[in-house]
């Protein structure tokens, strides 16, 4: 999708952050220490709300304060789909006989999230998973194929990035201050619409940038040169090989991104020798690289511009650093807490003014 093709849907997907901001305000309004407990598990509902509300013009109610119960059952089956993947890829062929359930497990989910897809308000459905009708042919079969992918690929991407983002900005005050400040100047009264005003935050944009090269979601990508031998630098491939490319490792590498474990994103917008265009590939590249990388865009800038304007991120007190792990997807090993201050003239209610790092 061209950048000019998603931005068709900034009037959808802002709808979408209204809601999220509804939600994160009535959740922090809630806890006594206006802590959002597992930010990530309310930017799944988000990815799914902004997926389906393109996808199919319409809304699931994901954002809303009870959680349609077939819409949560997606979600825990896309999580359950990634877990699987990972211990059934990793199992021989011979002992799936004798422990069937990882395998059966796997199925079930895959089973319930194309039924889901099929089911969906906008897919021809009326949101119900237990629908009784005759099987789809095969053409229908491929679409509500790719739309299941569709679905469950908006998800944990959005609420991947969108988590760490917040974690590192609450961990930067001083990187986050200056945000506020550029989404402040450029949503300020009177000026265009949100989506318009983006390409007046780079700042915005190189934190997205940042928080992708030290958390790919999809750690890694694959390709099988099928029909001939490759050359790359001093290794000659042979056809047929499969070959990783381990985003995690590439982007966290000290020769082309100094203090490679650092969150700096300045260094996206300094000027100087060009970087080399590999190094950081978080969408992948070429003609099989990430469709939605222009939706997904939009959706992690909007969302983002929002949050920091209505309210300063502080990380939970007393809250231990989360490390990152994989499971199929790179996601936080542990819930990621954040506290949500409200903004009055630029800074935060009712709390000292130098958050602790
Ligand atoms: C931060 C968000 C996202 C990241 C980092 C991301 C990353 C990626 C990566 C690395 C690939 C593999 C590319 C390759 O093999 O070269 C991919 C493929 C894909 N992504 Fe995304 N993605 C994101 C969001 C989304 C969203 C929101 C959608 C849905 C609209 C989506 C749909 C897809 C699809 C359908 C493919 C397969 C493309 C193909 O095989 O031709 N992604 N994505």
């Amino acid at each position: 999708m061209r950048p000019r093709a998603a931005e068709a849907y900034a009037g959808a997907v802002g709808a979408v952050v209204g809601d999220l901001l509804q939600r994160l305000q009535h959740l922090r309004d809630c806890h006594p220490q206006h802590l959002v407990p597992d930010v990530a598990a309310e930017f799944y509902k988000f990815g799914l709300e902004g997926i389906s509300s393109v996808l199919f013009e319409s809304r699931l109610g994901c954002l809303q304060q009870e959680v349609p119960r077939d819409t949560e059952a997606f979600i825990r089956s896309i999580n359950t789909m990634f877990v699987m993947t990972l211990l059934t890829m990793a199992m021989p062929k011979a002992l799936h006989r004798l422990f069937p359930k990882p395998w059966r497990t796997f199925c079930e989910a895959w089973d319930f999230m194309f039924a889901f897809g099929e089911g969906a308000p906008g897919a021809g459905g009326g949101g119900d998973t237990r629908r009784c009708h005759p099987p789809p042919g095969p053409l229908m079969r491929d679409i509500y194929g790719n739309v299941t992918e569709l679905l469950l690929a908006g998800v944990d991407t959005i609420s991947s990035t969108l988590s760490w983002s917040l974690y590192e900005l609450s961990r930067h005050p001083g990187v986050q201050a200056a945000l506020h400040q550029e989404v402040a100047a450029a949503l300020g009264p009177g000026h265009e619409p949100p989506a318009a005003a983006l390409a007046r935050m780079p700042l915005l944009k190189a934190v997205v940038k940042e928080t992708l090269r030290l958390y790919p979601v999809i750690p890694s990508n694959a390709r099988v040169v099928p029909d001939r031998d490759i050359r790359v630098g001093d290794y000659l491939v042979p056809r047929k090989t499969l070959i990783t490319l381990c985003h995690y490792a590439a982007s966290r590498d000290g020769r082309f991104f100094p203090a490679p474990d650092a969150f700096q994103p300045e260094r996206w917008l300094r000027r100087g020798p060009t970087r080399h265009p590999f190094a950081s590939l978080p969408f992948g590249v070429g003609k099989r690289s990430c469709v939605g990388r222009r939706l997904a865009e939009l959706e992690i800038h909007l969302a983002l511009a929002q949050i920091l304007l209505r309210f300063e991120v502080r990380p939970e007190p007393g809250g231990a650093p989360v490390r990152p792990m994989t499971r199929t997807l790179l996601v936080p090993e542990a819930s990621i807490n954040l506290q949500f201050l409200s903004r009055r003239g630029g800074r935060a209610a009712g709390t000292p003014p130098s958050p602790t790092p």
